[in-house]
């Protein structure tokens, strides 16, 4: 089984994909740290996120065995991440590495902005979480100040829609919600409501097309 989880900044993506994984006994790839590898390979070597060439050159290099998230997660990885994503070559050499990860038995959860639209478009189950900005910004400041690195709400939040506008806006892989994709806002949502709804969404498509 291939369940695609999509949506902008902060809105618990991952969260729901790692739950979602270990229940149904799935990998789990958060392809977000992709892009995030690549932003913090450019700012280690001074180069301009619009690098296009080094880009390309730091997506051929990745080791994802070797990714420390504690790292990728900063604030401004994430910045320099949604810059360096808009670059077309960039999004198609990465795009083996995704589909072959999906593919490999037993069957996998992506979370991303373009996995029910490009990455996995056959996917089984496709599911577009989201909540308000502000929600999302408040959830993201709480884990920044739990992680020791405690910023402004208001600067996350600022961060949060500017990310959602270039996400959005860009013309390779925008993010957006596929056509046959579940719509999970999870604003009014605490963490265990939100994964019981994903797998209430799972279960139902699922029995809508016979178990696997
Ligand atoms: N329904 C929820 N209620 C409260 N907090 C939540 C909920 N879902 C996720 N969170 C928290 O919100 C924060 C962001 O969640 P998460 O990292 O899963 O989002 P994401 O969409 O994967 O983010 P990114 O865009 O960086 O990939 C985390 O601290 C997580 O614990
Ligand atoms: N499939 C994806 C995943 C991520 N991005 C870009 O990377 C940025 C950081 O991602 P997070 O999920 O860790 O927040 C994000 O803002 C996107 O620009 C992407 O383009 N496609």
């Amino acid at each position: 089984m291939i369940i695609a989880i999509d949506g902008p900044a902060a809105s618990g993506k991952g969260t729901l994909g790692k739950k979602l994984a270990a229940h149904y006994g799935l990998r789990h790839l958060d392809t977000g740290l992709i892009y995030r590898a690549v932003a913090k390979a450019l700012l280690d070597d001074g180069r301009p996120a619009d690098d296009k060439t080094a880009a390309v050159a730091a997506a051929a290099a990745l080791d994802p065995a070797r990714f420390e998230p504690a790292a990728l997660k900063a604030q401004a990885v994430g910045e320099v991440a949604s810059v360096v994503s808009a670059i077309p070559e960039l999004r198609a050499a990465l795009v083996a590495f995704q589909r072959d990860f999906a593919a490999t038995p037993p069957g996998a959860v992506l979370d991303g902005r373009d996995i029910g639209t490009v990455i996995c478009p056959d996917a089984d189950v496709k599911i577009f979480v989201t909540a308000s900005p502000e929600v999302r910004a408040h959830r993201r400041a709480l884990e920044f100040a739990a992680s020791g690195a405690p910023m402004d709400e208001a600067a996350v939040l600022a961060d949060i829609r500017k990310r959602d506008e270039r996400d959005m806006g860009r013309a390779a892989a925008p993010l957006k919600q596929a056509a046959d994709a579940h719509l999970l806002d999870t604003t009014n949502m605490d963490i265990s409501t939100a994964i019981r709804a994903a797998i209430d969404i799972v279960e139902a498509s699922r029995a809508g097309r016979g178990r696997d």
